[in-house]
């Protein structure tokens, strides 16, 4: 499986870069790169910012498109471009407790069930942004910007999703957008920021 790490935001909520916030110490975008290298045969980092100190075997793009910097659909457009064939992982740079193992089992899911995506689902609310996509749907996301649409949601409304029930793991679909969703994420780690 490849990997598209999306951190091409604004963060404007945060107030600063998301990507670049310390849990314990080590950077957001450092957790999950770490946490995906493992199971990744590819890792696409699409950032639309300057980076310093990521491992030499991310690939680091800016999204492509006239449509750059609209949105998390554009960044899942430039990585499954990239990615070229196959299964991609997607996950967003501010889940800071995202799981490689549930990820390996996105993947088993999409090639049982033969779907073009596999999306955790937690309380009725799908999580798109922790979720493997094939790039077959690459035209399709594409289509999706063209007619003038942003949302991930509805993208996924033209394409074959399983979706994987996640109650019991909910914590690991938490994101952060706001200071205080920081704070509660330093709490939630051993030794805080
Ligand atoms: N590549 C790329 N990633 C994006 C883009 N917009 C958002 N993302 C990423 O998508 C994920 C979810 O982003 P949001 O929290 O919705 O948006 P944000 O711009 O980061 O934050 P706000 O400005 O507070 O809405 C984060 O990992 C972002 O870095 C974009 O235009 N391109």
């Amino acid at each position: 499986m490849k990997t598209i790490i999306l951190a091409g935001g604004q963060s404007r909520r945060m107030g600063q870069n998301k990507s670049l916030m310390k849990l314990n110490g080590i950077r957001l975008i450092d957790r999950i790169i770490g946490e995906c290298l493992p199971i990744s045969e590819k890792v696409i980092l699409v950032s639309n910012h300057d980076l310093d100190d990521i491992p030499e075997e991310v690939l680091i793009v800016d999204d492509l498109s006239q449509f750059k910097g609209q949105g998390p659909l554009v960044g899942i457009w430039t990585g499954l471009t990239l990615a070229k064939e196959g299964a991609c992982l997607v996950v967003a740079c501010d889940m800071p407790f995202i799981s490689k193992e549930i990820a390996q089992q996105f993947e088993r899911v999409m090639m049982e069930k033969k779907v073009d995506a596999v999306i955790p689902i937690a309380e009725g609310r799908m999580h798109p942004l922790f979720a493997v996509y094939h790039t077959r749907i690459k035209d399709q996301v594409y289509q999706t910007l063209l007619n003038g649409k942003r949302s991930v949601q509805s993208m996924v409304s033209d394409i074959q999703v399983e979706f994987y029930p996640m109650d019991e793991h909910e914590g690991i679909l938490w994101n952060m957008n706001t200071m205080d969703d920081y704070v509660q994420a330093a709490k939630m780690t051993d030794r805080g920021v």
